[in-house]
């Protein structure tokens, strides 16, 4: 069996309690209070710089150079294009720039950097996976159910439920289980471990933009 076969079936049911969560939910029914998507947009552009910086970092530890060039090409992906899906949300609602992470972004961004400096590259490389293809069946499920006719948040659904995300997502799955091929059995458990790990923080991420999480001290 693949590895990304084994890693969604490890996740699946952590991935039925995303789509459940109300912040999904709402989003998709267009409910969600904007006090609550301000937070997530603000969170996630903090987020995806960091996001940007484990990718380029991954990309210079690889060592096929098309894997290389598949994650210099998503860390620029990450920046321009989803910033500037932040940057229009950001003027209409009025967020600031300057982002102070939440609790939970920080404890996120921290360990996809973490793995990527420091773990073996395949490992580093499952650990960040989740964001892609969690985020695409999200977006796909989102895009399915949603009305059409004048949605709130139609920007961001069409983001993650378009053709150009979802190419970078098959090749992120490919690049991961061609890396996974060649790993030892022990390096694969980590790899299993780590995309787990991120699936968990993806859902606390959700949870905690519905929450507005702050620092208690
Ligand atoms: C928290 C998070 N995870 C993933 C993605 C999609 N790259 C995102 N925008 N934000």
């Amino acid at each position: 069996m693949k590895f990304s076969q084994r890693a969604w079936e490890r996740i699946t049911p952590l991935y039925e309690k995303i789509l459940a969560m109300p912040f999904n939910q709402e989003l998709m029914e267009g409910t969600l209070e904007i006090e609550k998507f301000k937070f997530y947009m603000a969170q996630d552009a903090y987020y995806l710089g960091e996001f940007g910086k484990t990718l380029s970092t991954l990309s210079g530890r690889l060592h096929d150079l098309n894997h290389v060039l598949a994650f210099s090409e998503f860390a620029s992906g990450a920046i321009v294009v989803e910033r500037a899906l932040h940057e229009s949300y950001f003027k209409e609602f009025g967020i600031p720039d300057l982002v102070n992470p939440s609790p939970t972004c920080l404890l996120y961004t921290n360990y996809i950097l973490n793995q990527a400096a420091y773990s073996n590259v395949e490992v580093g490389v499952a650990g960040v996976l989740p964001c892609f293809w969690i985020y695409k069946k999200v977006g796909d499920y989102i895009y399915e159910n949603h009305h059409h006719e004048g949605h709130r948040y139609k920007k961001w659904i069409e983001t993650y439920a378009g053709e150009e995300f979802a190419q970078s997502v098959k090749l992120a799955i490919d690049i991961t289980d061609a890396l996974a091929e060649k790993a030892s059995p022990e390096a694969q458990e980590k790899m299993l471990d780590a995309f787990e790990m991120a699936s968990k923080l993806e859902w606390m991420f959700w949870d905690s933009a519905y929450k507005i999480e702050k620092w208690e001290v």
